[in-house]
């Protein structure tokens, strides 16, 4: 069978799937032991979206410190039902009062890398010296309630994401200013001096990064919280029409 592309598409009820285009037969993969066959084209049903309802993931990238934990932290109060947070991996050390399996799953370095390299996450990256990543069941389990997954990742992920095929609405959130971002890293107070450094030395990679044109479909300025999120609420009312019933 000659491959003609791959991209992603989201099934009815959630179910996920690559589809994979062939001069004989179309076939969406739901996991990666069963594979449907469909017939030529791909039935409207089958579409990614429709004006009711839209469950494309939605993917918040932004410099750490800038907000964006906050941003989707009211987000899911606003939405308990509309958004699941998509529980990422980390090699990281647990923060105090982190829990595994709702803040992270809190992983080894061996562990994360074999099941990278057995194909279980959409995206991964090494941020600051750990792993993180995003692993296809974590996506799979939201799709299947219904919901849409929200992806909080940094410009690493974006680009895997994006090379994956997977459609998405990307978000960049963006501070005011370099010395606002440093004050916020350094009033949440859990990081050490070495790491805030770090951390402001990538931040000017992911501001360039995300105001590249063409790589997000919005970028939000977090000045105010409140204002930032309720432009965050206007954006998504337009892009996920179940958000204002
Ligand atoms: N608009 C804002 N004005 C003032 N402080 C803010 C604002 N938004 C967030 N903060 C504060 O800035 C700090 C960093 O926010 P938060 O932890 O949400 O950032 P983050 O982007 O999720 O960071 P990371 O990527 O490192 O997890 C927190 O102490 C938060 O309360």
């Amino acid at each position: 069978m000659i491959s003609l592309g791959v991209r992603s598409l989201l099934l009815p009820r959630g179910l996920s799937g690559f589809i994979i285009a062939s001069t004989a037969t179309k076939r969406i993969r739901i996991n990666s032991k069963s594979m449907v066959l469909l017939d030529d084209p791909i039935p409207r049903t089958m579409q990614t979206t429709s004006s009711e309802n839209n469950l494309e993931p939605l993917v918040i990238c932004g410099p750490s410190g800038v907000g964006k934990g906050s941003l989707i932290e009211r987000l899911m109060q606003r939405y308990p039902d509309t958004f699941g947070f998509s529980v990422s991996h980390t090699t990281r050390f647990p923060r105090p009062g982190e829990v595994h399996g709702q803040h992270y799953f809190f992983s080894t370095l061996e562990e994360m890398q074999q099941e990278i390299e057995d194909g279980q996450f959409v995206e991964h990256a090494n941020v600051h010296g750990n792993l993180y990543g995003t692993s296809k069941k974590a996506i799979e389990r939201l799709q299947l309630e219904n919901k849409i997954t929200i992806l909080d990742i940094d410009r690493q992920g974006v680009m895997t994401v994006k090379e994956s095929g997977l459609l998405a609405k990307f978000i960049f959130i963006a501070p005011p200013s370099l010395s606002i971002l440093e004050e916020r890293l350094r009033g949440r107070a859990t990081e050490t001096e070495e790491a805030i450094q770090r951390r402001m030395g990538n931040a000017v990679q992911e501001i360039l990064y995300g105001e590249t044109p063409g790589t997000f479909d919005r970028i939000i300025v977090n000045d105010d919280l409140e204002e930032a999120t309720q432009t965050l609420i206007d954006v998504l009312c337009e892009w996920y029409p179940q958000l204002k019933t």
